[in-house]
């Protein structure tokens, strides 16, 4: 376990990083192999979870739901799962803390179980909006009421037998995708789900994984994922690869600090996430992979990256679902690149824990980065490697990757940025301030 987060942190310049990152597990595969497990019959075993709040906040809810899950002392989680359709009564509401995915995946569970649920989170997740996920499970007969704006808190009430849908996505959104495939598990028939632009896909590889019958065809109109009801699905041993949304921070960190050489082992390089890593090789980012290998059904690798000069880019915007999390990170490389780098077609970015265009636009105008604000991105002109403005505070507006990402911009200013409240870094990644230290010691 690791000290929890600082409220408020300063991070002064220091480098170089140099030495060996060991990733925290991957939090969208973390989210799935807890629900999956929890809904097979049997006993699941579950190696390098992500022990994370988010990824905590969708245990508690399963455990409220009937399934058992225990941690033992070597790290290894046990879950004794209940069986598709044997979902139980939570007793209270289920507290999704600051996690989009927890909620979202777990109201398409409820949708097609015979149990209501009560869905309630903090003031970040509150302004999140769930109508996107509402419309295609209240298509299938589930009955939601939600708070003003089709938010939360909002309560879910089953329905079954539940009623399959084809469903197109409007929004190219992995957490839409999942939750009409899980609330299609316990629905008598075929469940569709036609993804136009294609987005990570843990859900599918892992229930097809735990012997759930899927197909996935690509098509004229996308990806079309098939999922055939009533599922029974298999106990697992699962062995969670690291988080390429984690490792973006070391990518980038490494990249702008002069003098960096960084090794990050078993990054999860499923090609539905590794835009980062496609974006930053654009911009001229020395970053090797060494060691490709397998990690329970989803490509992994060892990332070994130096410093490099940056260019500025336009960002391919087709990039954007595989690196949709790592904008943030992405935004404070272009704020060191040469030239102005144009990263457009990623509206998405205004409904994730905090409003992502907004926030990086007023932390890096603060820490003196020339930009301009799009609807759907940011326009940014770097500073060929000069330092940001340091000894100024920028607000993290309860987002674990602006803490993060404006850490990593601390590392290459003229003096300490402030971070107001860092403690929701503990969401996705725990150890990020020990391991930032490891890497590149504070100077005294
Ligand atoms: O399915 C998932 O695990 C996730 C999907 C993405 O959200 P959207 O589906 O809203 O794009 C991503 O931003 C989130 O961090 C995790
Ligand atoms: C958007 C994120 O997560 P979630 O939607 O699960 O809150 C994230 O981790 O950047």
């Amino acid at each position: 376990m690791h000290p929890a987060p600082p409220l408020s942190v300063q991070i002064a310049p220091r480098g170089p990083l140099t030495g060996d990152v060991t990733l925290p597990g991957d939090k969208s595969i973390s989210h799935r192999a807890l629900m999956f497990a929890s809904l097979a019959v049997g006993r699941s075993t579950i190696t390098g979870l992500l022990e994370g709040e988010d990824v905590l906040a969708t245990a508690a809810a399963m455990r409220a739901m009937g399934a058992t899950i225990e941690r033992g002392d070597d790290g290894t989680w046990r879950v004794d799962g209940v069986g598709v359709g044997g979902l139980l009564q939570p007793a209270g509401a289920l507290d999704m803390g600051n996690s989009g995915t927890s909620t979202r995946l777990l109201m398409g569970l409820v949708a097609s179980h015979a149990i209501h649920a009560t869905f309630a989170g903090d003031a970040s997740l509150s302004g999140r909006p769930m109508g996107r996920v509402i419309e295609p499970l209240a298509a299938m007969g589930a009955d939601i009421t939600a708070s003003p704006g089709g938010r939360l808190p909002l309560m879910v009430r089953g329905l079954v037998p539940a009623v399959p849908i084809e469903y197109t996505l409007p929004v190219a959104s992995a957490q839409v995708k999942s939750a009409v495939l899980l609330a299609g598990l316990n629905t008598p028939g075929i469940t569709r789900v036609i993804e136009p632009v294609p987005t990570r896909d843990h859900s599918e590889r892992m229930l097809a994984g735990f012997g759930a019958r899927i197909e996935v065809e690509e098509t004229a109109a996308g990806r079309v994922i098939a999922v055939h009801g009533e599922a029974e699905l298999q106990p697992q041993t699962i062995a969670v690869p690291g988080d390429p949304s984690s490792a973006a921070f070391w990518l980038v960190a490494a990249s702008i600090v002069p003098g960096s050489h960084v090794t990050i082992r078993n990054a999860c390089m499923n090609p539905t996430r590794t835009g980062l890593i496609a974006a930053l090789r654009l911009m001229d980012a020395d970053i090797a992979e060494t060691n490709a290998r397998s990690v329970g059904g989803e490509p992994v690798a060892d990332l070994v990256v130096r410093h490099a000069p940056l260019t500025a880019i336009e960002v391919p915007p087709d990039l954007a679902p595989s690196m949709i999390d790592e904008y943030p990170a992405l935004f404070v490389a272009a704020a060191m690149a040469e030239g102005v780098t144009v990263a457009r077609g990623a509206h998405e970015l205004r409904v994730k824990e905090s409003d992502r265009i907004a926030t990086m636009a007023a932390a890096l105008s603060a820490a003196g980065v020339t930009l301009t604000e799009h609807y759907d991105g940011l326009s940014i002109t770097g500073s060929g490697g000069a330092p940001m403005t340091g000894g100024v505070q920028i607000a993290s507006k309860l987002d674990h990757r602006i803490a993060m990402a404006m850490a990593v911009a601390g590392l290459v200013a003229t003096d300490a940025i402030g971070i107001d409240d860092a403690r929701p870094v503990a969401t996705s990644y725990p150890a990020f301030f020990t391991t930032l230290d490891a890497l590149a010691p504070p100077r005294d």
